[in-house]
């Protein structure tokens, strides 16, 4: 056997090439380490921007939505960043001032300018879209109607971001865009099978909107409520309606209509609080297509609207603004509109919301029974006592809602045929995730394409996956190549044989 200061010589670990060899392996670690975390870090954040203005029939409300700049066609990924209420009127009460229309966007629009970083200012979409106050208007005064519009678009027009275009929207639009948006913000478009989707209750001043996919329903019967739908690679067809003038404020007059029908000097009210008395002018009640051609003849100027606080008798006034009495079709609702069965869960927003949050019944786990009595109690709670307990709430709100909330419970049973256990179905909601629910969001979706009709291709790994497996197979021929080295090098040192 060699001497042992010989074999220490022939250490193969100091020659030239294994040195080389171990820089180039650490390099390449060091290499393959620094590459995976530069791939992984967070790109700066690029977003892109859209703004949608809702003209309702009580007030206007600007909408600013931002996604990443990269992923316009991920779901879920569009998320409302700020939202401005105009003060003022909705644009559709501006019929004798079009101009002041016009101004009272400014403010929220200048607000925008601050919320849309600066660069991106030219290439953000600006949308308006006006609901069932214009449509009457439109109805009522057509001129007046474009007058609005043409003041509104001159200001759109004059700020710095990319205007798309002021419109009315149809009832069909405002009912599908909003069940586009409850099931956007949901995700429960992009599921593979088919999660079943939540249905869109949207009541407004002036219309109220009911949409869902029954599977009962095919669009073949009724096919002006059918609208349909390919998105993400499923094929959706909903059902929608629109009740022009059953909206809550329409529909109070409606029923002060109803029962001021002999003209009298005093109206009793039992949508109204006990001591409640306001003085109310005939021709003011009657402006309006929803309730012109029920004017009586010879009725004083004005009238005293005296609140008698009684649900029951409310509930009663209020079915009366249904007409029951004739249905075209296999089933309806109201009115002789067709309505497929109801079916799976709701989501009711607007008037919805902010009626049974202040009436602190928006938990629909309490019994349709409990919520009836909970309300008859409030109804029948005097005035004075009702305006005490709420000194910060004004009083033209305070006063509406025990009708309002009757309201709510009478379109939901007797018209839309919800009943003691599918109540509880229904989510009445403001927010999902942070965004409004309305049909802002599902407008802008669908005017900038952003829901593909088909699913998009996606790599059969995740990205995270992909460098993990990539990381591993690196890894083992790493070591496979470090063992051969070490095994088969021809000098390599055989095990010093001792005899
Ligand atoms: N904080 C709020 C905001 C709106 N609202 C009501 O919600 C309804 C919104 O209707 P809208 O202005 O969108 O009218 P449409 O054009 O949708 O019929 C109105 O009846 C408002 O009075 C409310 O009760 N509380
Ligand atoms: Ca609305």
């Amino acid at each position: 056997p060699p001497p042992l200061s010989e074999m220490k010589e022939k250490n193969p670990w100091h020659t030239p090439a294994t040195i080389i060899i171990t820089v180039i392996f650490v390099i390449a670690i060091v290499a393959l380490v620094t590459v995976a975390v530069l791939q992984n870090k967070p790109l700066p954040p690029k977003y892109k921007y859209g703004i949608v203005l809702d003209a309702g029939s009580s007030h206007t409300a600007l909408y600013i939505y931002e996604w990443p700049a990269e992923k316009d066609n991920n779901t879920g990924r569009v998320e409302q960043t700020h939202s401005c209420k105009v003060k003022g009127p909705g644009i559709s009460s501006y019929a004798s001032s079009p101009l002041k229309a016009g101004e009272s966007l400014k403010v929220c629009l200048q607000e925008a300018e601050q919320w849309v970083p600066n660069k991106r200012h030219q290439e953000t979409p600006l949308y308006l879209g006006a609901t069932a106050g214009m449509r009457l208007l439109n109805m009522e005064n057509s001129l007046a109607s474009d007058q609005v519009f043409q003041a509104v678009a001159a200001t759109l027009q004059k700020s710095p971001f990319s205007f798309q275009g002021a419109r009315i929207l149809s009832g069909q639009e405002e009912g599908a865009y909003g069940w586009v948006t409850v099931n956007y913000l949901d995700d429960r478009l992009t599921q593979v099978c088919g999660l079943e989707t939540t249905g869109a209750l949207d009541l407004g001043g002036a219309s109220t909107q009911i949409s869902f996919v029954s599977s009962s329903y095919d669009g073949s019967e009724s096919p002006s409520n059918s609208v349909s739908f390919r998105l993400y690679g499923n094929n959706y067809n909903l059902y929608t309606h629109s009740f022009l003038c059953y909206g809550k404020d329409q529909v109070l007059r409606l029923a002060l209509a109803h029962l001021s029908q002999s003209g009298q000097s005093t109206v009793e009210d039992p949508c109204f609080h006990p001591n409640f008395t306001e003085s109310k002018n005939y021709s003011v009640l009657y402006d309006s297509p929803c309730v012109s051609d029920r004017k009586p003849h010879g009725a004083p100027v004005a009238f005293t609207h005296k609140g008698t606080g009684n649900f029951s008798l409310c509930q009663q006034v209020l079915k009366n603004v249904f007409n029951f009495s004739h249905c075209p079709y296999s089933q309806c609702s109201f009115n002789g509109v067709f309505q497929p069965d109801l079916q799976g869960t709701f989501g009711a927003f607007s008037a919805y919301y902010f009626v049974m949050n202040f009436l602190n019944l928006t938990d629909t786990a309490i019994p349709l029974e409990t919520v009836k009595e909970k309300l008859a109690t409030y109804c029948s709670t005097p005035w004075p006592q009702i305006t005490q307990q709420h000194k910060d709430v004004k009083l033209k709100y305070l006063a509406e809602y025990c009708f309002s909330g009757t309201y709510i419970l009478t379109l939901l049973t007797e018209g839309y045929n919800f009943n003691s256990d599918s109540y509880s179905n229904i989510r009445f909601i403001k927010k999902i995730k942070g965004s409004d629910a309305g049909w802002t969001l599902g407008y802008m979706l669908n005017l900038t394409n952003m829901i593909p009709a088909e699913a998009p291709d996606t790599p059969p790994l995740p990205y995270a996956g992909y460098v993990s497996i990539v990381t591993i197979i690196a890894l083992v021929l790493v070591i496979i190549f470090a063992l051969c080295l070490y095994r088969f090098w021809p000098r390599c040192p055989k095990q010093p044989q001792i005899i």
